[in-house]
């Protein structure tokens, strides 16, 4: 049973949930906290008026507004679900409508710049909780999201220091009843970390079909035709959202650099080691990395399933 903060399932965890930004992100919080009966009445913003007609045809929230100043007027619980680029402007455009006691959260990739972009627009008594779920797919729009996405994932949050803890714990509560594994550090380890583990993975992967795409000797059709294995897992990631991964690259500009100074240096040895023959080297490596995805096979994080609904006729 999923921490509910001891509150029955007849219970919301809020009363009033702004989702701003209906994406993949919001849509799936949107779907979650209404099958786990998270909030007790959910409103949907979204500067895109065609978002907002889609929402209300999905019937995933209870009201679906494109002002968002306007909807988070009375909401106990605030979440920012928009590329990381445009939480300021979203935080500045909200933050005299907070009611003192709001919690503020977001879904952001990054986590140090949106604390420095949303913070300063808080008011006294409002409390932030950043927090990032290490969930998603290449795919964005409300249609794209599902209630299950957060399921045994992480969740990361980011509290800055001297945060109100009550609130820390309620989010927490609401992200481990939507099954998602919840972990606190600071921003800047978290930025640090999904640097090497997400954003450069992500870069790599723009960058290697790009490449690919370039290559004159190498036709559209034949990309296509022969990009089986490898190339075709780096397609999936290369078609994730460009707003979205716009915004993290140039949003944790340091924590990339740097981290791509250590792979370019890592490259350098691998090139000098098929370069030289030197065989024994990439078996050492090859068997490392082996070792590492089955470790990451067996901790269940590839293959279990949600029980959501069993878990609700309590079984
Ligand atoms: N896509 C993924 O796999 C994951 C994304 N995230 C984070 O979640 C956030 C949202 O990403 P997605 O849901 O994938 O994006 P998305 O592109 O599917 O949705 C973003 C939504 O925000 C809206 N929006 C943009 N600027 C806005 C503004 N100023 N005011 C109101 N609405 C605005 C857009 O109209 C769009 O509907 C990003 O910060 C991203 O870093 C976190 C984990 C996974
Ligand atoms: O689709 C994939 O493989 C992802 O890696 C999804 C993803 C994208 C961004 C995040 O901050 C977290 C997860």
């Amino acid at each position: 049973m999923p921490e509910r903060l001891g509150l029955p399932r007849e219970t919301p965890l809020f009363e009033r949930v702004a989702l701003i930004g209906l994406g993949l992100i919001g849509s799936s919080i949107a779907r979650a906290a209404r099958h786990l009966n998270l909030a007790r009445t959910i409103v949907a913003i979204d500067r895109d008026e065609a978002t907002v007609a889609r929402v209300r045809e999905l019937k995933i929230a209870d009201e679906a507004t494109s002002d968002a100043a306007a909807g988070v007027k009375g909401a106990d619980f605030v979440i920012l679900c928009v590329p990381v680029g445009a939480c300021g402007s979203v935080a500045e455009a909200i933050g005299a409508n907070l009611a003192p006691g709001c919690i503020v959260s977001d879904v952001g990739s990054v986590k140090g710049s949106v604390v420095a972009q949303v913070q300063p627009h808080l008011p006294e008594g409002v409390h932030f909780v950043p927090a990032h779920p290490v969930a998603g797919t290449e795919h964005s729009g409300p249609d794209a999201g599902f209630s299950t996405l957060f399921f045994n994932r992480w969740c990361i949050l980011t509290p800055p220091e001297g945060a109100d803890e009550q609130a820390v714990e309620r989010v927490r509560a609401f992200w481990s009843a939507m099954g998602s594994n919840v972990e606190v550090m600071t921003a800047q380890h978290h930025d640090l970390v999904l640097a090497i583990t997400s954003h450069v993975p992500h870069l790599i992967a723009y960058n290697i079909v790009g490449t690919a795409a370039d290559l004159e000797t190498v036709t559209q059709s034949e990309v296509i035709k022969f990009s089986a294995g490898g190339f075709r897992d780096f397609t999936r990631i290369a078609a994730s959202d460009p707003t979205m991964w716009r915004d993290v690259f140039l949003h944790n500009k340091e924590a990339v650099l740097e981290m791509l100074g250590r792979l370019n240096e890592d490259i350098a040895l691998l090139a000098r080691a098929i370069r030289w023959g030197e065989g024994d080297k990439l078996f050492d490596l090859f068997t490392r990395t082996r070792a590492i995805r089955r470790g990451i096979i067996s901790e269940g994080q590839e293959t279990a399933e949600p029980d959501f609904g069993r878990r609700r006729q309590g079984q």
